[in-house]
């Protein structure tokens, strides 16, 4: 069972306190990133908190929700090694592990009900990259950062 870096600006730090109850009973070990008290948070400073911990330990997989998701995913996908989803219903959060074995999601949490949310975050950490063909894809994208970085 992976470990989770979650975090959240101030546009998500509601539903990432729901997340964290939800992830506690279904027996996740998690780290918080913050924001701690709903405080105003820019959410680039928080995805890269989440991202850099995905991208340094293989145990762990990443959970970012500021208000519509968009500019944390931006942010977290400049992270060599993430492969940030960002999602909206339970056919993208699917597809983003079959497919594209994302390690880390982000989601909206003014765009999002908690209850479809909570669904969508039990059914990300528990779909599997299904690999074959899909791998060679999922290769290809880290071959573009590996052109940028120069390895
Ligand atoms: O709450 P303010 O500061 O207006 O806007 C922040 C939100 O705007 C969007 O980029 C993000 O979804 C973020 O949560």
């Amino acid at each position: 069972m992976k470990k989770i870096a979650i975090g959240s600006d101030h546009g998500g730090f509601e539903l990432k306190e729901k997340i964290k109850e939800e992830l506690t009973a279904l027996g996740y070990e998690f780290v918080d990133f913050g924001c701690h008290e709903g405080e105003s948070a820019d959410y680039p400073d928080v995805a890269f908190l989440v991202g850099e911990c995905v991208a340094t330990n293989d145990d762990y997989v990443g959970i970012m929700i500021d208000g519509v998701g968009i500019g944390s995913g931006m942010a977290a996908n400049k992270i060599p090694g993430v492969r940030c989803a960002v999602c909206w219903d339970l056919s993208s959060v699917i597809n983003s592990r079959d497919h594209n074995n994302a390690n880390m999601l982000s989601i909206g949490g003014q765009t999002l009900g908690p209850g479809l949310a909570i669904q969508m975050i039990k059914k990300w950490l528990e779909t599997d990259f299904s690999g074959g063909r899909h791998d060679r894809r999922v290769t290809k994208i880290m071959e573009i950062e590996s052109r940028f970085l120069g390895r």
